[in-house]
């Protein structure tokens, strides 16, 4: 491509958007494995229970699976991810990839989650299990500078809802602060694990000045949300996408109740995950999705993956959803980048340095 054709707007297209520098808030990392990675790793470690041998097929399986309408029966397809990602080799290998595929995708920026409490099988603590994946991510970020970019990836830790580590989980969050440990979440099924249960696990955390969001709003409704900002004190929302409950649309003007105002008051981040919520049956379609709706009531939307290998999707490709759906332009899109840039649990001098001096200057040659 000669330098001419990189003046002027960059056309809307997937190759551009890969072009786009992103940022990631909401990406599991047990959700994103590469389905050849998933085949070697299992042969590797015997595990013998994949629904499918080869990667072509095993990766349709998953987003097929991942197609149903229930969370439920969309976690239960991590079953298969999360057995062969129990040994050092296993999360070292898994946590690389992550950062090599999100950078071939152009994403900057990452925050990625996982579940330490379910990497204990093989015998790992869970001091080990952090410490190898981290040990990944920092073998992907060397891996992609040495091929001249730049990406920075830290890791959020989450505690499974139906369990009752999640103490146990904050405190190995802190243990790893100054580790790339940035936060902690809580995920799992939804409808009869509130936030509240956890509420030990959050007081920790905002005794000890740290920073965490809240899987809520996605297969139940507003209580959750309420709880996880009202009680828990989320400093951003893991979905959040059923606030479009608390917000009447059947006026001329939408009308937000008490708890849309306060989210969008406190510019309280949404880590909506467009394609993940169809999968799920948290949203109809992708063209109603409620993203449109709350861009353009100004709430801080993010645009997210949440599982890049159940929704066979990346970054660059959510965001092309969002504009094929609502007809975007690069400045949505490089407001939505900001929005996340702003709302990473990274320090505030590092993520103004991040949208001042790569995020501005990379939208700036796609606009134009
Ligand atoms: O969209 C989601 N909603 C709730 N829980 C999820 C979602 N995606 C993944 N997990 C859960 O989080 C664990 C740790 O990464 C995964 O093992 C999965 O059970
Ligand atoms: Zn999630």
């Amino acid at each position: 491509m000669g330098a001419d054709s990189l003046r002027g707007p960059q056309p809307l297209d997937l190759a551009s958007i890969r072009r786009a520098p992103k940022a990631l808030l909401h990406d599991h990392l047990d959700g994103g494995l590469r389905p050849a990675t998933i085949i070697s790793l299992a042969e590797a470690c015997g595990y013998d229970k994949l629904p499918a041998d080869d990667a072509v097929a095993l990766g349709t399986w998953f987003r097929e699976s991942a197609y149903s309408g229930s969370l439920v029966r969309y976690l239960e397809t991590f079953a298969h991810t999360v057995a062969v990602m129990q040994t050092p080799e296993g999360l070292t290998r898994v946590a690389r990839e992550c950062v090599e595929d999100l950078a071939d995708d152009g994403v900057v920026y990452a925050e990625i989650r996982f579940a330490p409490e379910q990497h204990l099988e093989a015998g790992l603590s869970l001091d080990e299990v952090v410490e190898h994946t981290l040990a990944g991510f920092a073998e992907g970020e060397s891996a992609v500078a040495a091929s001249g970019r730049t990406i920075r990836v830290v890791c959020l830790l989450t505690a499974m809802r139906h369990a009752a580590r999640s103490l146990e989980i904050a405190e190995l969050a802190l243990r790893f602060r100054d580790r790339g440990v940035v936060g902690f979440d809580i995920a799992g099924a939804e409808a009869g694990y509130p936030p509240s249960r956890h509420l030990d696990a959050f007081e920790h955390m905002r005794a000890n000045n740290a920073r965490f969001t809240i899987h809520a709003g996605e297969a139940f409704g507003l209580p959750s949300i309420h709880e996880a900002i009202a009680f828990c004190g989320a400093d951003r929302l893991g979905h959040g996408v059923r606030i479009i409950d608390d917000i009447d649309r059947t006026g001329s003007e939408p009308t937000l109740g008490l708890v849309a105002n306060y989210v969008r008051d406190k510019r309280i981040p949404l880590e909506l995950c467009p394609t993940s919520n169809v999968q799920t049956g948290a949203v109809e379609s992708l063209a109603e999705h409620p993203f449109a709706l709350l861009a353009e009531l100004r709430f801080r939307v993010t645009v997210n993956t949440d599982n890049r290998l159940l929704g066979d999707t990346t970054m660059s490709n959510e965001m092309l959803e969002l504009v094929t759906a609502f007809g975007y332009g690069w400045s949505d899109l490089e407001r939505f980048t900001i929005n996340a840039m702003k709302s990473a649990f990274i320090p505030f001098s590092e993520r103004l340095r991040l949208i001042d001096h790569v995020i501005k200057p990379g939208f700036a040659v796609l606009i134009g």
